[in-house]
């Protein structure tokens, strides 16, 4: 061999010992063990975050190639795939391999509707990929290859074949969600599909029972607290709707930048309505006057996070969504300790539901992270949470209903009590009134009757009593007396005394005999100037009215009044008496006629001396 064949030659060894090294490191480098999950024949569920390893790609710039070769694999310490804020991508990766003795097909599902865009690259031994699938919140449903609520593809293996699955998990503007792949084999996720259904359906159902309930409720009440509790649960239910996936499953399959839209605005809306709610249902603004400001303001702020959309993207927009939620939480919570410290019973209501919504959905985090074993609890915690809280709610809401009829009809109580107090009140008043106005009708009946000076029965009563009692006398006969007095020189005693002084002696003259009238019938009446008559009753017996009358001279005489103008010293007084006895019973008589009879026998007295008493028998 010549020298320039030789160096050739060892060039082309040198070439190739190089190339054979580059082959080896690039080999050695691509053959990183995919660590690996046998699905056997009794294969039913296999949660991929523990038995895969993890990737973070993040620039977002390396294809399959690049990340096979990769020595940045790790294992996960927990289920799920993390999440959080990254521009970057995540790869996740496993080796599945067919140990079941068959053909065999599984799926791998992420158990969340709730991802930009899913890639599953499916990728033989050899590096060679054998099936390519796409899906994800911001693609159309139709381009989803596997249907279904959550993001999921079809795996299916030949007998004792292997494939590495490759799955990217890239984002529009860098918000990740927390998935956690499993594959299960399908009956196991058809079974799960049905349970997921099931208690999906349970929830729905109930929010929109309640939903129809309080609407129902508000029509017939009125209440504001109610139609701010009706239009909550209507936001709220729209995004547990949406948050779920049914939102792209069922109502708008072919627009997924429009369910981005319902997802943010039904959670600023949820805080919104939510905090309207409270502010009445707890009376914020009169029993917590120095927060409510500040429920407003996060209202408000709530309300204006509604148009955070029109900045672009997504992940503002929802990192401002989930500030007004904390601030809906946190000023919730605020107002509900401190009513809770005025023992306000809403107050409590709030709290403990609050307090429910708030333990689900740490569960469901908690599970997300990796610190709880998945369970029923872990895995519907926002929906049994959310459903205790709305329960829990309702529950205050009627209760707070039927408070206030409580306190509606112990008003209408107190009112209708305070009603008949008034109504007794012023029928008291009106007793009183009428019987005041009786008293004084009776007193001006009684001085109509009656002689101002001396209280006996004036000269017009006299003309109709004794008219009136004669008649009755004609009728029923028995004994009737009339006699007619006359004080004894009064002229004189007037002339002497003077007029006032005569007027004394009238009165007390009227006063001694009126005393000595006891019974019933007997009547005084004053017939003009000093002259009397009295009207005795029909019982007094015949034979003692002379002898009474004449005790009413002597109680006149004996009143001592000085009258030295009198022959007998003092004031006297003479009486002409008339006594219709029993003989005259069924006669009609006349009254002028039995005057003029007693007339005559005053007269009588006079003539005969004064201060005695001449009978008519
Ligand atoms: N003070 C006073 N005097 C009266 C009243 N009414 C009548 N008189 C007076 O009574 C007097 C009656 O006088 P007379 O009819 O002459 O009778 P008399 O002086 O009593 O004489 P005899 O009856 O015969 O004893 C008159 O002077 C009347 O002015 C009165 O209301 N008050």
């Amino acid at each position: 061999m010549t020298r320039p064949a030789f160096e050739l030659a060892y060039r082309a060894f040198r070439a190739l010992l190089l190339l054979a090294w580059m082959s080896f490191v690039a080999l050695s480098a691509g053959a990183t063990p995919v660590p690996e999950v046998h699905l056997t024949s009794t294969f039913a569920e296999v949660a991929l975050g523990r038995s895969s390893e993890v990737l973070h790609d993040r620039m977002g710039t390396m294809d399959l190639e690049a990340v096979r070769r990769s020595q940045q694999w790790r294992k996960l310490s927990s289920d799920a795939v993390p999440g959080g804020y990254s521009h970057g991508v995540w790869w996740m990766r496993v080796r599945v391999t067919n140990s079941s003795g068959a053909p065999l097909q599984a799926i791998l599902d992420l158990n969340s509707p709730l991802q930009d865009y899913v890639q599953l690259l499916q990728v033989d031994p050899s590096g060679h990929v054998v099936h390519q699938d796409e899906a994800g919140d911001h693609l159309p449903l139709s381009r989803w290859k596997s249907g279904g609520r959550t993001l999921r593809f079809l795996v299916s293996l030949g007998t004792a074949e292997s494939r590495d699955l490759y799955l990217r998990l890239a984002t529009e503007d860098g918000l990740h969600v927390g998935v956690r792949p499993a594959l299960r084999s399908l009956p196991e996720q058809s079974q799960h599909d049905q349970f997921d259904t099931l208690v999906h359906a349970l929830y729905f159902g109930m929010i929109l029972a309640l939903l129809l309930y309080n609407v129902v409720l508000f029509l017939s009440t009125r209440d504001r607290a109610l139609a701010y509790y009706v239009l909550h649960l209507l936001a709220f239910g729209t995004w547990a709707w949406t948050f779920r996936g049914y939102g792209l499953k069922y109502f708008w399959p072919e627009s997924p930048a429009f369910n981005q839209h319902v997802l943010l605005a039904s959670i600023s809306l949820s805080v919104v309505t939510q905090s309207l709610f409270l502010m009445h249902y707890m009376r914020v603004r009169v029993d917590a006057p120095r927060l409510y400001p500040v429920l407003v303001a996060v209202t408000a702020a709530n309300a204006l996070a509604l148009l955070s959309p029109l900045l672009g993207g997504y992940a503002g927009p929802f990192f401002l969504a989930c500030l007004g939620v904390l601030a809906g939480v946190v000023i919730t919570y605020a107002c509900a300790g401190y009513l809770l410290r005025k023992r306000s019973r809403p107050a409590l209501i709030v709290f403990v539901s609050f307090a429910a919504l708030a333990l689900g959905v740490t569960m469901y985090l908690l599970r997300l992270l990796g610190a709880l074993q998945p369970n029923f609890m872990t895995e519907y915690g926002p929906e049994i949470g959310s459903a205790l809280q709305m329960l829990l709610l309702a529950l205050g809401l009627a209760d707070q209903m039927n408070t206030l009829r409580e306190q509606k009809l112990q008003a209408e109580r107190h009112a209708a009590a305070a009603q008949m107090a008034l109504v007794e009140q012023l029928d008291t008043l009106v007793k009183a009134r009428t019987q005041e106005l009786e008293q004084v009708n009776a007193k001006l009946a009684d001085l109509s009757i009656k002689d101002e000076l001396t209280g006996a029965y004036n000269k017009r009563h006299f003309t109709e009593v004794f008219q009136t009692e004669l008649a009755r006398y004609g009728r029923q006969g028995g004994v009737l007396s009339f006699c007619m007095f006359d004080v004894d020189f009064f002229k004189a005693y007037n002339d002497r005394y003077g007029h006032p002084a005569g007027d004394a002696v009238l009165r007390k003259v009227a006063a001694t005999v009126r005393a000595r009238l006891r019974r019933k019938g007997d009547r005084l009446f004053r017939l003009g100037g000093e002259e009397f008559g009295v009207l005795l009753s029909v019982d007094r017996p015949a034979d003692t009215v002379a002898r009474y009358i004449d005790g009413l001279r002597q109680a006149i005489a004996d009143l001592g009044v000085t009258h030295e103008g009198s022959p007998f010293g003092k004031l006297t007084a003479s009486f002409g008496l008339v006594i219709l006895g029993s003989a005259s019973q069924g006669e009609a008589l006349d009254p002028e006629a039995v005057y003029a009879l007693a007339d005559r026998q005053l007269y009588e007295a006079k003539r005969n001396g004064r201060n005695r008493v001449e009978v008519e028998a």
